[in-house]
């Protein structure tokens, strides 16, 4: 179950975290830096003010890669009762070092070591964080300009890092500038937590206090552990796995045509011997039915994101050689089928190369019939669709 990780100055926007029902508070200053620290004194008084309720983490500042120095810090941040420190990696032969010198105090405190994805991030440093006994690891972006982790990383190489971190048995998370768009394209991923910041200060910038109405819509596109463990009927746990972000399914409304034209990707495709050990131009068109949420769609909670078809398309393609244009298409079919609300999808995928035109395939691919029928006329709530949902089946 993905969490949600809220950055925050000091206690007033702590409360506006705590009522919009974050899971992890994170101090930090945004002024400072990428992980600008507060002053220990402000994380101990926090800390009190907080009291338990949510879990804590606090960053130590963007240090240079010391050793000692990182050491001192991690220790000095522990001190003050935080659940969780987060400490910064940034490109340095002494990097590993500097985690291993943090390993004696893998045992007070929870150590996240943070990776920059736009300062080439060494996935290498992720087994020395688990030798070192680190709680986590997260994925940031160190310059503050506006661009997002995934216009550094893309989706398809971000499943490395998550699956690195499981193998080893590290939480891992996901940052940097992300904003709502993002957040059903990295749900799938099945993160432990995504952190925001910028996001939730609404028009204003990082810097600037938070905006509890943009908390709020955060919060809304990443189902709620404390639902998945309520009286509720929905297995918000099931629908987060799936990448689902909630919101009313009503089959009264009907369905929605969600659709990705010509887009182009270099693929290792072909049953040939000729066809192996390059890549040649492919052409995929998806649309898929999706039922729609409300007749007055307002945020990312009511769609269907076409970013998520060419997100499963990319991450696809880098597995790497694929013998079958139909087998393409049913991979992309599946993923798309993944999300509850797609009832059927067709899926073209056409070899740009080989002819004096396309040649390929089109495959339609809808929901099996007991999943469809296990849908409610009309959903109750706000964020319900009390459907579980096997894994996208085509029928
Ligand atoms: O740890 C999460 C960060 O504070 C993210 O900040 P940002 O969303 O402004 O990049």
């Amino acid at each position: 179950m993905t969490k949600m990780l809220a950055s925050v100055t000091g206690t007033e926007e702590a409360e506006i975290a705590i009522a919009c029902n974050v899971d992890i508070i994170d101090l930090k200053d945004p002024k400072s830096g990428a992980l600008g620290a507060l002053p220990t004194a402000d994380v101990r008084a926090l800390v009190a003010a907080v009291a338990g309720r949510l879990p804590i983490s606090a960053v130590c500042g963007d240090l240079p890669m010391e050793p000692d120095l990182i050491r001192a810090k991690v220790e000095e941040v522990a001190a003050a009762g935080v659940d969780y420190v987060k400490v910064g990696f940034f490109p340095s032969g002494k990097a590993a070092d500097c985690a291993r010198a943090l390993s004696p105090l893998a045992r007070q405190v929870k150590l996240v070591g943070v990776l920059f994805a736009d300062k080439e991030p060494d996935f290498g440093l992720l087994p020395v964080f688990a030798e070192c006994g680190f709680h986590g690891a997260m994925l940031d972006t160190a310059v503050k300009n506006g661009s997002r982790l995934l216009d550094h990383m893309p989706p398809a190489g971000i499943p490395d890092f998550t699956k690195i971190c499981r193998e080893l048995g590290l939480m891992s998370g996901l940052s940097g500038s992300l904003e709502a768009p993002d957040v059903p394209r990295l749900l799938p991923l099945k993160p432990d937590f995504l952190g925001f910041r910028g996001a939730l200060c609404g028009e204003t910038g990082r810097t600037d206090g938070i905006d509890a109405e943009a908390v709020r819509q955060i919060r809304a596109l990443i189902p709620e552990e404390r639902q998945a463990e309520g009286r509720s009927s929905v297995d918000y746990r099931l629908l987060a796995a799936r990448g689902y972000s909630p919101g009313a399914a009503d089959a009264t409304h009907g369905t929605d045509k969600i659709f990705v034209r010509d887009f182009v990707l270099p693929v290792e495709i072909g049953a040939y011997s000729f066809e192996h050990g390059h890549t040649q131009k492919v052409r995929f068109d998806v649309t898929a039915d999706v039922l729609r949420v409300t007749n007055t769609p307002e945020d990312m909670r009511h769609v269907f994101s076409y970013d998520v078809i060419m997100d499963g398309i990319r991450t696809i393609v880098a597995h790497g050689h694929v013998q079958l244009s139909e087998a393409l298409a049913e991979h992309v079919a599946a993923h798309v089928l993944e999300d509850p609300r797609v009832m059927r999808v067709t899926v073209r995928v056409e070899k740009l190369e080989l002819g004096p035109g396309g040649v390929g395939v089109e495959i339609e691919r809808r929901r099996a019939k007991e999943q469809s029928r296990a849908l409610p006329a009309k959903a109750a709530g706000d964020a319900a669709i009390p459907v579980r949902v096997q894994k996208g089946q085509a029928s």
